[in-house]
């Protein structure tokens, strides 16, 4: 209790002297507050001042009548203490400051230097305080500042102290008030909480346990008065906003699809196959079962019956993204690029070799660069310079969306991972889905020379047990030796993807394509290596386990006559003669009676016939220019006709991109499969255009290699308009891959070389 007045005073509590009795203590203590404590008996009675500096200093600065001193802040309780401890004050000569100044300047809630006013208090509300404690009527969370807004009872009579505070909320509220009459509903809320905060804030908010018992009265009283006084104030100023019970409580919505499932807001009864306006029409069911109905997880909107009625295979769509669990057993490290580069004069010589060639296509964006644009049917891949359309519109883009899907990096983004498979060494999986006809990723590698390639086979491939090598372009080679993944993908006579050559910004490229149905993930890639069978011991055992594998890597020699018997006999002339009349119709516009499947073929033949000569015409090309075009216009009318023809004899639809491929049979004797030693040979396949057995190599199972040398050319789509095969002769083939609909197996068709001529 002594200390707790030392405090109020501003001072430490004094330690009580060993022989000084407690009562000698308060006594003291009230000496102090009645004024008797001067600065004279400070200095004889050190042991009670104990000298906490700036109190000390204060009082004696007050000594001197000093009206203010200018300190540092410090603590709320020390700060009140010393202003009561100014004996002037004490003793009732210095005057009341103004109102403003006085509570105001010792707000605790200032910051900075404070302007200390000494007559916060005076002796006789100290001296109640001090009465108040000593009758044991004093809570412990009575602090000296709680008392500051007292009322103080004054000569004049009652007397309050202002609180600048209210001031201000009263202006508050004022502008509030004024504010709510122009604002809309929402801004008139806002302004409505506020107000209900300002109300708070003037009302009885501090807690109860912090006052002395005795003086809560005094408080209410003070504070309902304040309370009186503000309400009139905004009861003036105010437009009598709505209460707040009487707004209605904007109910949180309950999320349905928790209890519903995924098909929420669709009606149990609705019928998918009937209009809406019929299922509205549908009388309720009847049913008595309706109870049982499973709620949790309504059946397919499309599918439920059906589903349920006849069944069906399906795969679940969730499994989108699923790479192999890490352990896997990997290859042996290899050098990756994820580019073609060009190896030593492989460069120079393609360009030589290469005539630049253009294609320019004429999409609009509204039909976008599709099945029609010019660049897509040649294999060009779009770009700024040869596609108007713009990257938006044009769907022809494939290298370059493989490149930005790639380029952010991640398992998922590339979508292929290699696994080793039981039999066939390593193999190339997706652990993502593909879409139909979506890049999936690029074969890149060396692009080599014949020589080079002669090269490395007899030196550093010389005991290599696999080769990566591919005819690529202009006599190149591409070895993927040094390459990406895609040197991994293994063969299927049944592929689900196609490795399919595109001249990207005028150099040629080759990358993996998913197939008509897409990739699920987790599926193998696979495409059809397309070996050409040179011969019946020239073979590869396949282990792709389709349904109807050819058991080779290659087309059994046995197919490829059984192919060729139905055209050999009958179709042979047939088939000359309407292409002879499908060159005159084009040329000659005489109409001629043809078979009815292939009459239609005709009219589309001729329309597109005639619409690229016209085009032609309206290029501003050179005549030299203008005679290829049309030259190439011609040639490709006949491989419609001749696509149509095809069709017709196996029954279904032939796939757009045939692979043609040329080669000349070779009577050389290729080492069967497994042969190894002097034997052995190598064989380079490729995208279903050429397979190349060159020299005689020493090679590995996989890779059988030829005796002699062979002279080879292919013809790809593009090649075949541009080139004729010179080294074809007698003894050429034809090889044309197997329809859409062709059952695997059965989808070799080799023609004679009479077609053939038909064809050059
Ligand atoms: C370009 S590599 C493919 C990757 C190869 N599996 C590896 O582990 O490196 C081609 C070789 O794989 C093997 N191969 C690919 N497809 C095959 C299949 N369907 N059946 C048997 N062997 C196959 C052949 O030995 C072929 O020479």
């Amino acid at each position: 209790m002594l200390s707790f007045l030392q405090e109020r005073l501003g001072r430490s509590p004094p330690k009580p002297q060993k022989n000084m009795t407690r009562q000698e203590t308060i006594v003291s203590a009230f000496n102090r507050i009645n004024g008797r404590n001067s600065s004279q008996e400070a200095s004889t009675t050190p042991s009670l001042t104990t000298a906490t500096s700036m109190t000390d200093s204060s009082s004696e600065l007050t000594d001197s009548s000093a009206k203010k001193d200018i300190c540092t802040r410090t603590s709320k309780r020390s700060r009140t203490s010393i202003g009561s401890y100014n004996e002037n004050v004490l003793s009732g000569q210095l005057s009341r400051l103004s109102r403003k100044q006085g509570p105001e300047k010792s707000n605790a809630n200032q910051h900075g230097p404070i302007v200390r006013d000494e007559d916060n208090y005076t002796q006789e509300r100290l001296l109640q305080e001090g009465v108040q404690a000593l009758d044991g009527d004093w809570d412990l969370g009575a602090m000296p500042g709680e008392n500051l807004n007292l009322p103080i009872k004054e000569e004049g009579g009652v007397q309050r102290r202002r609180s600048t505070r209210l001031d201000m909320l009263e202006n508050a509220s004022s502008v509030m008030a004024k504010t709510t009459g122009v604002l809309g509903k929402r801004g008139r809320e806002t302004v409505e909480a506020g107000m209900e905060k300002l109300h708070s804030l003037t009302g009885a908010n501090k807690r109860s346990s912090l006052r002395p018992r005795q003086a809560e009265k005094v408080i209410a009283e003070g504070r309902a008065a304040k309370r009186a006084r503000f309400s009139e104030v905004s009861k003036r100023e105010e437009p009598s906003p709505e209460p707040l019970s009487n707004r209605k409580s904007v109910k949180k919505p309950s999320k349905l699809w928790l209890s519903q499932g995924l098909y929420v807001g669709q009606h149990p009864e609705f019928d998918p196959r009937l209009t809406e306006t019929k299922n509205k029409m549908k009388k309720p069911s009847t049913k008595p079962n309706q109870s049982s109905r499973n709620r949790a997880m309504p059946l397919p909107m499309f599918a439920g019956e059906r589903t349920l009625e006849k069944g069906r295979d399906f795969k679940l769509p969730f499994d989108v993204f699923s790479p192999l669990p890490p352990g896997q057993p990997k290859p042996d490290e290899w050098k990756k690029t994820h580019k073609n580069i060009f190896i030593g004069d492989a460069a120079d010589i393609w360009k030589k070799a290469k005539p630049q060639e253009y294609s320019t296509c004429e999409c609009t964006p509204e039909t976008g660069c599709g099945e029609d644009c010019h660049n897509r049917f040649m294999l060009y891949e779009c770009d700024d310079n040869n596609c108007k359309i713009g990257a938006d519109h044009c769907t022809n883009r494939a290298f370059a969306d493989l490149r930005k899907r790639c380029k952010a990096g991640g398992k998922y983004r590339i979508g292929v991972e290699v696994m080793k498979t039981i039999d066939r060494g390593y193999g190339v999986r997706s652990n993502r889905t593909f879409e139909p006809n979506q890049i999936i990723v690029e074969y890149t590698g060396e692009i080599i020379t014949q020589d080079e390639c002669d090269d490395r086979m007899n030196k550093r491939y010389k005991d290599a047990e696999c080769y990566y090598l591919m005819d690529f372009d202009q006599s190149m080679v591409l070895d993927a030796t040094r390459g990406s993944i895609a040197r991994f993908i293994n063969h299927s006579c049944a592929p689900n993807c196609r490795m399919i050559k595109w001249t990207v910004s005028g150099k040629p490229r080759m990358a993996l394509f998913a197939g008509d149905n897409g990739i699920m993930t987790g599926e193998e890639l696979t495409y059809d290596y397309n070996f050409d069978p040179f011969s019946a011991k020239n073979v590869q055992e396949c282990r792709c386990g389709a349904e109807g594998c050819r058991g080779v890597l290659g087309p059994k020699p046995k197919e490829i006559k059984e192919a060729l018997r139905p055209i050999a006999t009958g179709g042979k002339r047939k088939l000359q003669q309407v292409m002879e009349d499908a060159v005159e119709t084009v040329t000659k516009k005489r109409k001629i009676a043809v078979p009815s499947s292939v009459k239609s073929a005709f009219a589309n033949v001729k329309a597109q016939t005639r619409r690229r000569l016209s085009q032609a015409s309206a290029l501003t090309a050179t005549l030299p220019q203008k005679e290829k075009l049309m030259k190439k216009a011609s040639e490709r009318s006949l491989r419609e006709v001749n696509r149509k023809i095809i069709e017709e004899k196996l029954g279904g639809k032939m796939r757009r991109r045939t692979m043609i491929t040329y080669s000349k049979q070779c009577s050389s004797v290729l080492t069967s499969n497994g042969a190894k030693g002097k034997d052995a040979g190598r064989r380079r396949h490729s995208s279903g255009s050429l397979v190349v057995d060159r020299e005689t190599k020493k090679g590995s199972d996989h890779h059988p290699v030829k005796k002699e040398k062979q002279e080879i050319r292919v013809i790809s789509k593009i090649d075949s308009v541009e080139k004729k095969p010179v080294s074809v002769d007698a003894n050429v083939v034809r090889t044309v891959r197997r329809s859409e609909r062709g059952t695997p197996g059965k989808t070799i068709f080799v023609i004679g070389d009479d077609e053939f001529k038909g064809w050059r």
